[in-house]
């Protein structure tokens, strides 16, 4: 029997919506079985942020390493700062058959669509652009400049929902989720009907 390959599941979306309140609560579910991919970042740390837990904090230097080393599946350099996703971490997880779950922006949403086409990649839509500027004001973890910044930023990434196989309303957070592991509970009774498919048609029964 082959050995099926894990589920990657990409969350991407605007900033502020709610990706990392939605991922956060989504992990904080005893029967969530999907592993969590932790970003690098140059991003200096926010308080109460913890290196290895929230991000992997680099250096400029270090990040330009590991790009120039080929060590991330994608990357962006969103809002002034390189954002990425390690590429052996993310192997080696779903070759043991693990799902991997990337809470990620948009721009390195469709580079790993271009590498990965088969991962499930779903669109977290804010209620609206006025809730979406609120919700980066109540935050208070940026700059007026810097959130002002990505809701222009935001505007662009909205046009860019209509490339994902899915789009979640972020109304309430425990609707998301629910949302989230409806979608990925039906994708994986889909990929078990096509594998069953195929094992019958290998026997030769169609
Ligand atoms: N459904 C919701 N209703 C109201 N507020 C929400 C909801 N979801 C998230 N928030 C709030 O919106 C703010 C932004 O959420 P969060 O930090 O999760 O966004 P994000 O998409 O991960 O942002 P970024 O991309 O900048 O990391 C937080 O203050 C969070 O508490
Ligand atoms: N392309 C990638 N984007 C990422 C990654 N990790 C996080 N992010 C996204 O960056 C913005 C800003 O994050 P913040 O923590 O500074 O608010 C946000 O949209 C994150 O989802 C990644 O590995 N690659």
């Amino acid at each position: 029997m082959r050995k099926e390959r894990g589920l990657l599941i990409v969350l991407s979306g605007p900033s502020g919506v709610g990706k990392g309140t939605v991922r956060k609560e989504l992990f904080s579910q005893p029967d969530t079985n999907y592993e969590y991919s932790i970003s690098m970042t140059t991003r200096k740390p926010r308080e109460g942020e913890v290196d290895g837990v929230d991000y992997f904090f680099k250096s400029h230097e270090e990040f330009e390493q590991l790009i120039g080393e080929g060590r991330l599946l994608e990357y962006a350099s969103y809002v002034g700062n390189y954002y990425g996703t390690p590429l052996d971490y993310v192997n080696a997880t779903l070759d043991a058959g693990r799902d991997v779950f990337l809470e990620i922006e948009v721009q390195g949403a469709s580079q790993v669509r271009d590498k990965v086409p088969d991962g499930l990649f779903i669109f977290l839509a804010p209620p609206s652009l006025s809730e979406l500027e609120q919700r980066l004001v109540g935050r208070g973890t940026e700059t007026n400049d810097v959130i002002a910044s990505r809701c222009l930023a935001a505007r662009d990434e909205l046009e860019m929902m209509n490339l994902y196989d899915f789009v979640v309303e972020n109304d309430e957070v425990h609707l998301a989720c629910d949302r989230v592991n409806a979608i990925v509970t039906a994708e994986h009774c889909r990929r078990e009907r096509v594998e069953k498919r195929y094992l019958s048609m290998l026997k030769g029964e169609y």
